[in-house]
């Protein structure tokens, strides 16, 4: 008999809830039917790298923890940018502004916090703006191309990542502080006034003891004014004073708040069957900032609902890191002197090293460390055990300067194996050690996708590397960590590539078997690249795997946040004719299609299509699959060419279509896209293409390599040809060489870049290794078939991925 689940409704997609989720279904995989509701248009997402994404270290993309793949394959409905905007505590339903009702037999609240935006007169000019998503973060990057001059209104650790994010980003930056000392919550006088110091070296200007009035300007703003009357000229003002719960929907609801929704030991509500967990919650008096707690109360909270023993939640003690700055500060606990407390203090002005520890009653209760932070684990380890330091030397409790490289200095040896590592992430040095000898694993990356520990902030990844050499010894190598195709193995792509051909392995699990896969179900990561190398080496034998591909490549049609598809016929260079138009026009009538757009690809998007609809409108369309979803040549963009413009000396359209209809259905690790331009003027914008064409006097010239998405990189020259046949030839060999070497999801303009221009180029210049390699794509393109044509041949298909199935 089938025990029906409960329905559990999550309102916040956002670190907190999801981790309390992704507990929950460890422990209890099958007792919940799970919806997530976020007001954000993403998947969870790390809020703590935004700084190293506003900082240029790292991308929108790379700070996703949870892709949407990771709900459909736990079964759980998410809805993106969709707002809960009541709860009905009586029916126990939650409604959104999208106006859907959906019942739940569990509640939790993970709503965070708004950030605080002081209402000086002004404030609701253009270029005033908090910093908390990645919204804020695209915006700031934005401002940054085009302002120069940034002021950050507060100077705690989200003003100090923001200023050092400003500055990478090449714009000048004031920080707004209201007191005489920066971050003053986490730092006492001595280590602020170093940290000041240390910030001003690499070019932030701080205004201290300073209070806003006025933000002036027109529209926008142009400057912030003073209550002494100074102004400070700014064309960009971001306010980091602080942050208040995001309480108005349980206030709404009748949930207990103040300010934070107050939860007790078990983060219960007021409300029979409502939890809250996170920045929203105020447990004991205290709404925490940071995750480590915030992971903490999820952690108890998954196992109250998964029914599993937990003991209370009893609060957390606080340790922070600054990042980005490249200035190693830490404060923990208690870090004030006050009465009844005395402090060791270390503070060598030659290093610019500072610590202090702060004890009472025998027993360490806070630290500052400036300069040198390897202290920090041990020292919150002491602190949460609450040592009695009665019998230790002052150096036994402080190292000297210079620790953090080696497991000596940073003292992994001497901590217990209970002592947590990664204070984010909760995890202790035994359960490293451990996934280290039973797993095989030899880098940082490895550790942190087998056991999580260096997931989030990244500050202890210095102490992950010392457990590894700690439990490796030798063999431990820091700086030749290889790039591994993801944490199940410990090879990289070359060598998976390698074994595949040598060992002529047939299948995904295969590869897994033989090369000795840590996980043997692999993961997100790794399958779909497997599936791809595969179908490279082999393409004629090889059987595709459609289980390890993308749900969008499995589908045939890109899902979007609100959970319906969108469909791309293939439009050959971007012509079309009247019956073709008339009959998208029909179809798109007949299935009720809310939106029709033209993409940047010059194509026809059909969007808001049910799942359900899918194959019926490809059969009506009568069309080639577009492929807009997948791994693989999306479109030739061509302008009208020497046919009708007066400047045309090539014919682009028809060069256009022949690539098109030349390379469609054609696996590639990234998407690919191509055009083609009939004279230099370029209006296909060859130049921003994978691979662009353009028409000049006597030819055609070729460039690779270009992208005009998140980083833009224009094509460098790869050819010069004279014929409409050679452009074909060196698009074969060029984007088979690609096909063969390239990772998996690495775009061509990473590619290119990783592998030079000159070598692409030595090998399609070389007559030879062009011929053998235009002979290996026409074994590639000669299997392809067109995936829409046989979703509407096969009942099987249709019944196994489009068919809706009612849950009851
Ligand atoms: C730039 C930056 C850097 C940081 N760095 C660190 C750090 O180094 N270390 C650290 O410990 N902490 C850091 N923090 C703080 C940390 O990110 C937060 O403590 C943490 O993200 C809070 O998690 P949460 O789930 O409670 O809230 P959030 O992550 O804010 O998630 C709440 C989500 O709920 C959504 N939501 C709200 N109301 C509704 C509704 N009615 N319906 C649907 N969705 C809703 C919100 O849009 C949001 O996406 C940083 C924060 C920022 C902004
Ligand atoms: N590395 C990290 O751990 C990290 C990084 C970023 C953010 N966060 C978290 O995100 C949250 C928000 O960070 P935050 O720095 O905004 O909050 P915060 O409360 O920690 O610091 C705000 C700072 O602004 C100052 N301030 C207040 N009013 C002011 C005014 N009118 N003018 C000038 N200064 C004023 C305060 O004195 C304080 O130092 C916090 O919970 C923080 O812990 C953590
Ligand atoms: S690229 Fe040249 S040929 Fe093509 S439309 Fe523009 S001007 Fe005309
Ligand atoms: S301490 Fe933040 S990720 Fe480990």
């Amino acid at each position: 008999m089938t025990v029906k689940k409960e329905k559990l409704v999550l309102v916040g997609n956002g670190m907190a809830g999801v981790n309390a989720v992704e507990h929950l279904l460890k422990l209890a995989p099958d007792k919940y039917e799970v919806t997530i509701f976020g007001s954000e248009p993403h998947p969870n997402y790390n809020r703590i790298l935004l700084s190293y994404v506003l900082s240029g270290d790292s991308k929108v993309e790379d700070i996703v923890i949870h892709p949407y793949e990771w709900y459909a394959t736990n079964n759980i409905t998410l809805y993106t940018n969709q707002t809960v905007t009541s709860i009905d505590t009586v029916t126990q339903t939650v409604t959104s502004d999208k106006g859907l009702t959906v019942s739940y037999d569990k509640l939790i609240l993970a709503t965070g916090s708004n950030p605080f935006m002081i209402p000086l007169p002004g404030a609701d000019k253009e270029g005033v703006m908090a910093y908390r998503t990645i919204r804020d973060c695209e915006i700031m990057i934005e401002s940054a191309k085009k302002y120069k001059k940034a002021i950050v209104i507060g100077g705690g650790l989200l003003g100090l990542e923001a200023a050092r994010g400003f500055l990478n980003l090449g714009m000048k930056v004031d920080v707004v502080h209201i007191v005489d000392t920066i971050m003053e919550r986490q730092l006492d006088r001595t280590a602020s006034k170093m940290l000041q110091a240390a910030l001003e070296e690499q070019g932030i200007h701080f205004l201290l003891e300073k209070q806003s009035a006025e933000i002036i300007g027109d529209k926008r703003v142009t400057g912030l004014k003073f209550k002494d009357g100074t102004v400070a000229e700014a064309d960009l003002i971001v306010m980091a004073v602080g942050i208040r719960p995001n309480v108005a929907l349980a206030k709404e609801a009748g949930v207990e708040c103040n300010p934070g929704i107050i939860v007790n030991d078990y983060l219960q509500t007021n409300v029979p069957n409502v939890f809250a967990v996170g920045e929203c919650a105020m447990h004991r008096g205290i709404a925490y900032g940071l995750v480590a707690p915030l992971y903490e109360q999820g952690a108890v909270l998954a196992k109250h609902l998964a029914g599993v023993e937990t003991g209370p939640y009893e609060g957390s003690i606080l340790y922070t890191k600054l990042k980005v700055s490249g200035v190693d500060v830490f404060s923990g606990g208690q870090f004030v002197d006050a009465e009844g407390t005395k402090a060791i203090r270390i503070h060598d002005e030659f290093t610019g090293v500072y610590k202090k520890v702060v004890i009472k009653e025998n027993k360490i209760i806070g630290a500052v460390l400036f300069g040198d932070t390897a202290d920090g684990t041990r020292l919150m380890q002491m602190i949460r055990e609450e040592t009695d330091i009665s019998g230790m030397s002052k150096t036994s409790i402080l190292t000297d300067s210079g620790g953090g490289s080696g497991g000596a200095a940073s003292g992994v040896a001497d901590m217990k194996n209970d002592a947590i590592i990664c204070g984010c992430n909760g995890v202790t040095k035994g359960t490293i050690c451990s996934a280290i000898r039973d797993q095989g694993l030899t880098t940082v990356d490895e550790v942190k996708n087998c056991t999580t520990a260096s997931r989030s902030c990244g500050g202890c990844k210095p102490l992950v590397s010392d457990l590894l050499a700690f439990t490796l010894g030798d063999s431990y190598d820091k700086n030749a960590a290889k790039e591994t195709i993801c944490g199940c193995t410990t090879h990289t792509r070359d060598e998976v590539v390698a074994a595949i051909r040598d060992k002529g392995l047939s299948n995904v699990r295969e590869v897994m078997n033989v090369m000795a896969w840590k996980n043997e179900e692999g993961c997100s990561k790794c399958r779909p690249a497997l599936n791809y190398y595969l179908g490279m080496i082999s393409p004629e034998t090889y059987k595709d795997d459609s289980t390890s591909r993308f749900v969008n490549e499995r589908m045939h049609a890109n899902i979007q946040k609100d959970g319906t598809y969108s469909v791309v016929p293939r439009i050959y260079g971007g012509v079309t004719n009247p019956t073709e138009l008339k009959r998208i026009a029909e179809v798109a009538e007949q299935f009720n299609v809310p939106t029709v757009k033209f993409t940047g690809g010059q194509r026809l998007d059909l969007l808001g299509v049910k799942k359900e609809d899918l194959t019926a409108m490809w059969e009506a369309l009568d069309m080639p699959s577009g492929y807009a979803y997948g791994k693989a040549l999306r479109t030739v963009k061509t302008c009208v060419g020497e046919t009708f413009c007066r400047f045309g000396t090539g014919d682009s359209m028809a060069v256009g279509i022949e690539l098109e209809k030349r390379f469609e259905r054609l696996n590639t690790p990234a998407k690919v896209k191509l055009a083609v331009s009939g004279c230099p003027r370029n209006c296909a914008e060859s130049g921003i293409k994978d691979l662009g064409v353009v028409s000049v006097d006597g030819g055609w010239e070729l460039y690779a390599g270009g992208n005009g998405g998140v980083k833009v990189r224009v094509g460098d020259l790869l050819a010069t040809v004279k014929t409409e046949q050679e452009i074909i030839e060196y698009t074969e060999a060029y984007l088979q060489y690609y096909r063969e070497t390239g990772k998996y999801g690495e775009r061509t303009s990473e590619w290119v870049h990783r592998v030079g221009i000159e070598h692409v180029r030595e090998v399609v210049m070389n007559e030879e290794e062009r011929k053998q390699l235009c002979e290996r794509m026409d074994k590639a393109l000669s299997v392809t078939q067109d995936p829409w044509k046989q979703a509407i041949d096969s009942k099987k298909i249709q019944r196994d991925l489009y068919e809706v199935v009612e849950i009851k």
